[in-house]
């Protein structure tokens, strides 16, 4: 460990913890711009990395160690206005700007995101605690997702619709309609805390590829990968005021960015939060990918040994706090004890401690999502569910992985979203009664069904009021270019590449009137 970033802002905040000598050194290199001499993360506004006028930061609670690990600036609503001028106006040149040059722009992004990529990854193990392997994961593949919006984009953007008149009744051949896909102005980007970087980028990319400008609100939590994301967009030469990037408590500026008259449109990941949004936003199309409680359904014929690893994988990984991870598994009495125990073994092995080593149960984000994580536990065991895993066991933000038995209807487990290393178990007497609860649910985002019967699984699938459902596989957002969307209250719109790059595009036609009919002969 090298010296102490440590902050002399005023601020409520005690001493930072000790920064590694990576983080260090890469203050003085390439990320030398975004980090102020007081140790507070800089906010980004005209191509600049500023202070704000504030003279006040939200600390960064490292999940782990419970202490600060970094601030941020909190930004004012005059920076905030800025912001929005800046992306208005600079938002009128990138719409003039040729696809293939926004292509070029989003590639070099990618390609210095690679090159700068284990920074990023190092605060998204200090900021949300992700597994070290699974934060470079994050990275890399985020990259990937802006190198195939640049390559959709030119073609989906580039594409439009010639129609003539006389296909509709009573029409003569006079008319021609050129329709064309033209950015919506200002895309207001606010992603959660468990993808802080890779669901930042799933809305910058679409919406810069699409001529919109863009003003980002990361989570606090992930703020500071956020900041080091950003960087490589500034570097790669994005036009000034055509980016921003707003710190401070949702809580607190939330509001007055979702309301801001200069929104165009609102992309959002997260909780309940969006739908408080949706109430309250403006004139402006809405791209909401909110929570869900995916249920994942055993059916009598399943391979069993495959499901349960599939169950482990997705209910555990990032310890759980997946808005796809497994959350309630159905499982048919008849194969009931027998997935139970196998869910058990490979829950058995699962590695509990700290990001930095890759364990794959880590502390989650806070320390108020740990109390209601137990809290949702507490209720499961005063109704009586089984707890196949032994005693139930906390240290700080560190939950050891709980597998609930005999979970009932009854139970908050059966409905609510722990976002935590919780998973429970329901046995139902038919695949019927499984699909049935799904369906009662409030969120709609995706399920999954294992059997070996493709008919069976299909007509599951018809019958599962889902975004999405998987056939013999756990929930996944990825790869990133399939459409990913959530009914109910688990959505608006639908992310994906192409959808993402279709939703950051309003229609408008020009109609051609002609004196004569047209026809071409050939
Ligand atoms: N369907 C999907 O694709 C996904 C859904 N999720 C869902 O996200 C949740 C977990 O993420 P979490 O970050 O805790 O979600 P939150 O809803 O708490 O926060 C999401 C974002 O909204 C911001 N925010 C908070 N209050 C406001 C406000 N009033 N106005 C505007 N923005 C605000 C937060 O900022 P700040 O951090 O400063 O509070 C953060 O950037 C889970 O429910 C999960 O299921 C997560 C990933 C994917
Ligand atoms: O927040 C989430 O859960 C992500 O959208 C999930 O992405 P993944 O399923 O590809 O891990």
């Amino acid at each position: 460990m090298g010296g102490c970033v440590v902050s002399n802002v005023a601020s409520n905040v005690e001493t930072i913890e000790a920064g590694t000598e990576r983080e260090l050194q890469t203050m003085s290199g390439f990320y030398s711009d975004i980090v102020a001499p007081t140790g507070v993360y800089k906010y980004y506004l005209n191509g600049q990395w500023l202070e704000s006028a504030s003279g006040k930061s939200v600390s960064i609670i490292n999940p782990s160690t419970r202490q600060t690990c970094y601030e941020v600036q909190a930004c004012t609503q005059d920076e905030v206005n800025r912001m929005f001028d800046a992306a208005k106006a600079a938002q009128k040149a990138w719409a003039r700007t040729p696809l293939w040059k926004r292509a070029e722009y989003l590639h070099k992004v990618a390609a210095l995101m690679r090159e700068h990529a284990q920074p990023i990854a190092d605060c998204l193990v200090k900021e949300v605690a992700k597994p070290a392997k699974d934060s470079l994961t994050e990275v890399v593949r985020s990259a990937d997702l802006l190198d195939y919006t640049a390559e959709e984009g030119v073609r989906f953007l580039g594409e439009g619709q010639l129609l003539n008149s006389d296909s509709f009744p009573g029409q003569q051949r006079n008319k021609m309609c050129l329709v064309s896909k033209v950015p919506l102005g200002v895309v207001l980007a606010i992603p959660p805390f468990n993808y802080p970087v890779n669901l930042a980028v799933s809305k910058l990319g679409p919406a810069l590829m699409a001529g919109n400008a863009v003003v980002l609100k990361p989570p606090t939590q992930g703020a500071v990968a956020g900041i080091h994301m950003l960087q490589c967009f500034h570097a790669a030469g994005l036009p000034a005021g055509l980016l921003s990037l707003a710190t401070g408590r949702g809580s607190e500026i939330g509001d007055f960015l979702t309301q801001h008259p200069g929104v165009n449109c609102i992309s959002f990941t997260g909780g309940d939060t969006g739908i408080a949004i949706s109430k309250k936003a403006g004139m402006v199309p809405l791209q909401m990918e909110l929570g869900g409680k995916d249920v994942c359904i055993v059916a009598a014929d399943a391979d069993l040994a495959a499901a349960a690893k599939h169950i482990v994988k997705g209910g555990f990984s990032y310890s759980g706090q997946r808005c796809t991870a497994v959350k309630l598994v159905c499982v048919v009495d008849s194969v009931a004890d027998e997935l139970v125990a196998a869910v058990a073994k490979g829950v058995a092995a699962l590695k509990v401690g700290m990001p930095e080593d890759d364990a794959d149960i880590t502390p989650v984000v806070s320390e108020s999502s740990a109390n209601f994580i137990e809290g949702l536990v507490m209720d499961a065991k005063e109704k009586g569910a089984t707890f196949v895993t032994g005693e139930y066991r906390r240290e700080g933000n560190l939950l050891w992985p709980v597998l609930l038995d005999h979970v009932t209807p009854g139970m908050r487990l059966a409905w609510e979203e722990p976002f935590g290393p919780v998973l429970p178990i329901m046995r139902v007497a038919s695949t019927d009664e499984a699909v049935a609860h799904c369906n009662a649910s409030k969120y709609g985002l995706q399920g999954c069904v294992f059997t070996r019967d493709i008919n069976a699984a299909i007509a599951i699938s018809d019958a599962m009021e889902t975004g999405t459902v998987q056939v013999n596989s756990a929930p996944a957002r990825g790869p990133d270019h399939f459409p990913f969307q959530g009914f109910r209250d688990s959505g608006i719109g639908s992310q994906g590449i192409r959808n993402s790059l279709a939703m950051m595009v309003k229609t408008k036609s020009t109609v051609i009137n002609l004196d004569q009919e047209t026809y071409t002969m050939g």
